[in-house]
Formats: C-alpha cells, structure tokens, sequence
C-alpha cells in the first residue's frame, strides 16, 4: 500500500490520542505497540472485508486449514513487512525518536502451539495469502499457549504463559454473527422422522458456544488478506441454570483454556478430545452455512469447499462432516460420504506410534455418542467394501478405525479423505512402506509428499535484516518478491569480496546473539569460535544426548591435552520438554550441569562455551538462527519426519552437521555433499537393527575406551549435582539398549565434527559452502509447498480477483 511516512505519524499519532488517550511523551513500550497495531488495523480492515466480499461474489473454492495448533510468533514485523511500510513506519518511528525494536519486543509471542505442527501451520497461513490462494485457518484460541520456560538450579520449570495479559490479542477481531453451538455427552437414540428416515433425538447434552475470533493473515505486498478463525467457549444464556457455580462455569472455560504441551505423546485425556471435537464442529457447521449463501446444492460442496486434517488431532472432522450433512441437512448417507471423501485431506507429521491419536471407545462414545454411531457405521461399510473388493481380512482389520476398544484417529482420516501426504520424501516413503503401508496397499493413490518449507520472509528480512541487505548488495532485490533470484547468489560464493561481506554480517548477528547471551545467562562467549547450535523440542529422538556426548569427549580432550590446538567452539541449546516427559527433562538438567562444569573451567577457557537459552520460542530463534555457524540435525535416521529448523539455518547461512533423515536428505540434495558434512546411520540401516534386533550398546561401551569414558561421565561424579539424571541416562544407554543408537552413531559424528572443524578452519571453503547453503536455500520456501497443496491437493485455482505471485 502505498503511504507516506508523514501520513503514517499523522495516523499513528492520532490513535495513540484518541484510542489510548496517551501522549508520545509518557507512552510506554507496549502502549506504542497497541496504538501501532490499531493503526495498521485501520489499513488492512477494508482490504479484508473487500476480500471476503469478492471471494462470496466469485463464488471462490476455499481451503480450510484445521489446526489445533498455530505458533505465529510475533505478527507485527510480519504485518508491516506484508503491507510493504516496515521501513515507512520504521522511519517514522525513528522520526518520532521511538525505538522501534522496543515497540516490537511488547508483542508477546503468539504462542498456540508446541513445534514444527504448529509452526508449519502458522507458515502455511502466511504463504496462502501471499500466493493468493483463498486458504484459511481454523484453531481454537487458547487463554494459555506453550508454557514459559524457566530454569531453576539447572531444571526446567513450566510457568502458564498468560500471553492475552493486559493487552489481549490485539489482531483478533470476535465474530458475534458466526456463533454456532457444539453438543458433548448426553444420549442419542434414533426416531422416526417421517419421510422413511430416522433421525437422532438427544437428551440431556451438553450444549456450549462456540465464539470464532477471527485474526488476518495478510499477503506480502498483494493486499490479499485470508483468515485465521480461532474458537473461543461461552455458556448460552438459556443454558446457564445448568451452570449455577462458578466452578461448573470454570469447567466449561477449560475447554480452550490452555494448548497441552505434548508434542509427541498422546495423553488420551478427555478435554483434549472436547477440544479437538469444539473447534472441528465450530468450523464445519460455519463452512456449511457460508456455503448455503451460495445456493449450490450441499452434495456437491465439495466443489467449493476443502477441509485439511493437520495430523490426527481435527481427524474426527470426517465423522463430524457426516454427521452435520445427515442429521443436520438430510443428505442420503452416499452422498454424504462422496462428498466427505472429496472435502477432507490429511498430513502425517510423525510415524511415533504413541504420537498417532487413539481414544478408548467408551470414552469416546460418552463424549461424542451420535459421532461414535456414525464412526461405527463408517467403519462397518468400510470394512464391507474392502471385503467386497476381494481385499485379504487381516489388511481389513489392520486398517479399520474401531479396533482393540480403540478409535484409530488416523485410519478415519485416512478413510475419510482422498489425500494422505508425509512432509518430505524419505518420511512419505517410510509411511507407504511400514507406518501406513496396509492403507497404500488398498489406496495408494491417496499417497503424495508435499515437502515443508518455511516463510523466508520472516528468517531473512525481519530475522536477518543486516543479511538480507547483503544480498541486496549482491543480487538486488529481486529475491525480496522472487525467492528463487537467490540462486544467483551461486555466481559470487568464491567471491573474495562477497565471502568478506557474508563473513562480516554473520559475526555481527553472532555478536548480537552473544550479548543476549551475555545478558541473560552470564556467560560471556566470544564471537571468534564457532557457534555450533542445537534449537528444538526436547525428545530422545531428536538425540540432543548425542551432542552433549560430543561435548563431554571434547571437554576430556582439552583436560587431557590443555595446551592442544583447539578450535573454540560455543554450544548453544535452546528446548522445552513435555511437562510430563521425565527423560527430557532429566537431560536438560545434565546440559545445564555439564555447562557450569565447562564455563567455569579456568583451564578451558574460551575454548569451550556451554549454553542452555531458555524459553525457546519463535521470536528467540528469530535471533538464534541467523547467529549460527553450525545446525545440529542429528535425529536417528526415520524419526525426524522433516524438520523446518534445519531450512531456517540453511537459508542464513549455517552449515549443516546432519543424519540422512527428513527434509536434510534434500538439503544435501540441493547444496552437493561438498556443502553439508553427513555422518550416521541410513533409515535401512536402522531397519536393519529392527529386523534383526542385533544392537547391543553395552558391546560397543565395554569395547570402545572413548565412547567408555564418555557414558562413564554421566555417572562416574565428573558432571556434579546431577547423580539421578546421570544414572537415568547410563541406564538409557546401556542397561535399556540405547532405543536411538546413539552409541552406534557416536564415532561417526566425532569424526564428522572433526572434519567441520577443519572445514571452518579454511575461511574460502566454509565461506564457500555458507553462501552456497543461502543460495539454493529457495527449494524450501513454503510458497511453494503450498502452491503443491493448492494444485495438488485441494484442487484451488487462484481467485479472480486481487494480485497473485
Ligand atoms: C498427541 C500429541 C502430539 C502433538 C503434536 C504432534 C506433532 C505431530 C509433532 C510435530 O510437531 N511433528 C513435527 O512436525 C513438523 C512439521 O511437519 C516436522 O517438520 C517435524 O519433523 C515433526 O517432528 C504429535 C503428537
């Protein structure tokens, strides 16, 4: 949009008067932010009710996103970079003598979600409305998101993350006019309703509000802005005598009070299914009634409408469709079922099996007993169109959704829908050839891949502004709206001057990083070694274990050899654990032990820096990232399903030290061996040790005096103040087999680590393979995968109005 900075301090200025009643003057941090927010809320407001109104006029397909989970972050940079007046407003600031950066850090941390799921889903968002697809989001609006994080003598401790405080959401808007209500428990029994039919009759239901807060997603420099609708519970009125205390009032509010922190367990808790049913009938009943304004018939909305299953979590959202099209619109049950197979559409995230949803059928049919009569139903015909199909029983039963007392989550969305994809190309394999492979045998047309990506928006230009104007200076600015001008970058990577550049703006964000180390831990680190980073969930697949056993051989290293050569390197963790995993929890104690134990080492020194950062959030890897020289993507080989981090260090310049598993394969694929250091175990490598169940970690500790010495560390008192987690760990490790053969892994990584020490050593070749590594970073950019999802998937042609890219 165009705006001129006098127009915009005219603006900003006047709603920080009137809305805020607030001078310049006294104005605080966060009172600037609210009155910035409301000032482009101004902006957007009428580009986003024009949207809407042409998108009802045009009659345009739309794809509904459903998420229990959506981690933004922080949207102001987003918004204002989107709206094409960052730097007006930058300027404008700057004219006002405000800092714009403390305005920014006001913004609390949208933080509705655990990880990669929900990052993913928040980037999705982004780039839907930036390609200009119609494509828009349906969550629910937790009071509480991902718990903080604090340390406290070296353990995490979890405080609730009141995100709403004083300011609430300030991009949300509520929606009166899209109230529907959602039913829980009570009794279902069918009746007569005259024409042949029957239909269900409910008694004493529970009947809540569902209230949609809606949040914009604007388009980078297009004016499209999509929708991200987020569910929020109320008591009726004319239901509230069945609440007469505050305590039954609150029971209700727990609905959407708080996002659970698992990322990789379920919990089978009963207000986490209410939670996934509440936002997944919320969203279908509103997408039926906006697709009744059309007056197209409701067989066919499937013309109109697609629904995306953003892993198993929304996956009743089949049973629930039916139920709305039979009971609530009298559709005949074919046409109910033709029309949910071509809606619904499903992504696996993950091939752990205690990750894969399964509820109790008793608690399952006291929650939701009419959609249980219609899972039931759904899986008898299944079962009978398999068998009428000549498909063998056992595949029948492997892949029906009721079984063992048990409702398979994935197998109704699977069933359900006509699209099951993975999110990258080793993971979409190993889900047709073991996780899923009895649903490719009997449909494997639904099968497809659609690789992540990440918004590069968001890890160059507000991330890495001082590196993205250093590929301005090299490139122009065409990569800015063209992600894929970033190749050209491959023409200058043994460019003296371009490796001098790049160099130099790496170790002023390693410098900012270091402050704030510094700042917040006390650790002062020098930006002379190489900072080596390791930032995601905690989880004993993801083998941040492996990395602190590195680092215990290189701390034996320098005790043994104080005087050696040494490259300096600092260790950078960033990692929630699950409340409820204890292991996790147990490991983050050691690495905090392990730190104190090296960074007060006066025989160390600077050669070593340990650092735990805590609170690992969106907006701290925003300053994490950029910073790195070394990506840690070290999962045993099959169980990171893609990761996204690892594009995000890739696109700012780190190098890799990473397993050939998810989204590294196609890094390596697009970089050249030469530009990522790989060790480890294949995915049939470790398949292998399945099959023949040969791994025995305790041979390799009693034969291999390093790796030896290295599990004997955890236990033997050289790490103090953590005994319990050491012995935990040992017992992981050797008593309990080493689940992700760390110990098999381990001198492979050492001799990888050796080599990328070598390599950082040559500047001309680690530069090399840095700007290379930022050069081709563009395959990831989520543009793209969504434009597969949109083409591919959903089957949505980009709406007659507005600019598309
Ligand atoms: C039921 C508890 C629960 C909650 C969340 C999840 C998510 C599926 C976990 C997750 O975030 N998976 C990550 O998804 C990313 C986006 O596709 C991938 O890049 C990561 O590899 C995958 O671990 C599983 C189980």
């Amino acid at each position: 949009m165009e705006l001129t900075t006098e127009q915009f301090i005219h603006d900003f200025e006047l709603t920080l008067n009137e809305q805020q009643q607030t001078i310049l003057s006294t104005a605080t941090p966060s009172e600037l932010f609210v009155a910035l927010a409301h000032t482009i809320r101004q902006y957007y407001t009428p580009l986003w009710i024009e949207r809407n109104k042409k998108l009802q006029e045009n009659k345009d397909k739309i794809a509904y996103y459903f998420s229990v989970e959506f981690l933004p972050g922080r949207m102001l940079e987003t918004n204002l970079l989107n709206l094409g007046i960052l730097d007006v407003v930058k300027e404008g600031f700057a004219q006002l003598g405000i800092d714009f950066t403390q305005v920014k850090q006001a913004e609390h941390d949208m933080a509705l979600g655990n990880g990669g799921l929900g990052r993913l889903a928040a980037a999705f968002m982004d780039s839907l409305a930036t390609t200009g697809y119609a494509g828009f989001g349906n969550g629910l609006r937790y009071k509480y998101g991902l718990f903080k994080q604090r340390i406290v003598n070296g353990y995490q401790v979890e405080l609730p993350d009141a995100w709403f405080g004083s300011i609430g959401n300030v991009w949300e808007t509520r929606k009166d006019h899209d109230i529907v209500d959602v039913r829980f428990f009570g009794n279902v029994y069918m009746t007569d309703a005259g024409n042949g039919k029957l239909k269900p009759v409910y008694s004493d239901a529970q009947v809540l509000r569902a209230v949609p807060y809606d949040v914009p997603q604007l388009g980078y420099g297009n004016g499209v802005v999509n929708n991200l609708r987020l569910w929020d519970v109320e008591i009726p009125e004319e239901y509230e005598l069945s609440y007469p205390t505050i305590e039954d009032r609150r029971r209700v509010e727990d609905i959407t009070a708080v996002l659970y922190p698992d990322d990789s367990s379920d919990e089978g808790k009963k207000l986490r299914l209410m939670q996934e049913y509440f936002m997944t009938s919320a969203g279908l009943q509103t997408i039926v009634k906006s697709y009744l304004k059309l007056g197209l018939p409701l067989e066919r909305i499937y013309e109109k409408v697609s629904v995306h299953i953003n892993d198993t979590h929304p996956a009743v959202a089949p049973a629930e469709f039916m139920r709305i099209l039979i009971d609530e619109y009298g559709l005949e049950w074919d046409d109910a079922w033709n029309a949910t197979q071509k809606v619904m559409s499903y992504t696996n995230h993950t091939i752990l099996s205690e990750a894969l949803e399964k509820w109790h059928t008793g608690l399952f049919a006291h929650v939701l007993p009419r959609v249980y009569q219609i899972i039931v139903e759904i899986d008898n015909r299944y079962a009978a169109q398999m068998s009428a199909q000549g498909v063998d029983y056992e595949t029948i039963e492997n892949t029906r959704i009721v079984r063992n007392n048990q409702v398979h989550m994935a197998h109704l969305a699977i069933i359900g829908g006509h699209s099951v994809n993975g999110v990258a190309q080793i993971h979409t394999e190993l889900l047709k050839e073991d996780t899923l492979r009895d649903f490719y045998k009997v449909s494997p047309e639904k099968f497809n891949n659609k690789t992540n990506g990440i918004v590069q928006r968001r890890w160059t230009q507000i991330a890495a502004p001082g590196l993205s104007k250093t590929i301005d200076k090299w490139i122009g600015q065409g990569w800015r709206s063209d992600i894929h001008e970033l190749r050209k970058l491959n023409e200058y990577v043994d460019n003296s001057q371009a490796q001098a550049d790049f160099w130099e703006v790496k170790q002023l964000a390693k410098q900012r990083l270091a402050d704030y180390i510094e700042q917040t831990t006390g650790v002062h680190v020098t930006t002379d070694a190489i900072f080596d980073v390791q930032v995601k969930r905690l989880h004993a697949y993801k083998r941040q274990l492996l990395n602190v056993m590195h680092i215990i051989k290189l701390y034996w290293d320098i005790k043994d050899n104080p005087e050696g050569e040494f490259t300096p390197r600092v260790f950078i963790f960033g990692a929630k654990a699950a409340p409820g995993y204890h292991f996790a929890k147990s490991i983050i104690k050691i690495i905090n032990e392990l730190a104190n134990l090296i960074n007060n080492d006066e025989q160390i020194g600077d050669k070593l820096k340990v650092v735990f950062l805590e609170n690992y959030r969106v907006s701290l890897a925003e300053l994490i990232i950029p910073a790195a020289n070394v990506s840690e993507q070290i999962s045993l080989a099959s169980k990171e399903a893609s990761g996204t981090s690892n594009m995000k260090f890739m696109m700012t310049g780190a190098v890799t030290m990473a397993t050939l598993d998810g989204a590294n394969i196609e890094i390596k694929d697009e970089v050249g061996d030469d530009n990522i250091v790989i060790f480890g175990m294949t995915k049939d490598d470790v398949y292998n040790h399945y099959a023949t169940r040969d791994y025995y970690s305790r041979g390799i500790y009693d034969n291999d005096p390093v790796i030896h010495r290295v599990v004997n560390t955890f236990v033997d008192g050289t790490i103090p103040n953590c005994q319990r987690e050491g012995s935990e760990i040992f017992d992981a490790l050797i008593t309990y087999n080493d689940e992700y053969f760390l110990l098999q892994d381990f001198t492979s990584y050492v001799e990888a680590q050796e080599h990328l020490t070598q390599l950082y050593a040559d500047r001309a070749r680690w530069m090399h393979m840095s700007m290379t590594n930022i050069a081709n970073s563009d395959k990831f950019t989520s543009d793209d995968t969504i434009r597969q999802y949109a083409q591919e998937i959903w089957n949505l042609s980009l709406p007659s109005h507005g600019k598309h890219r």
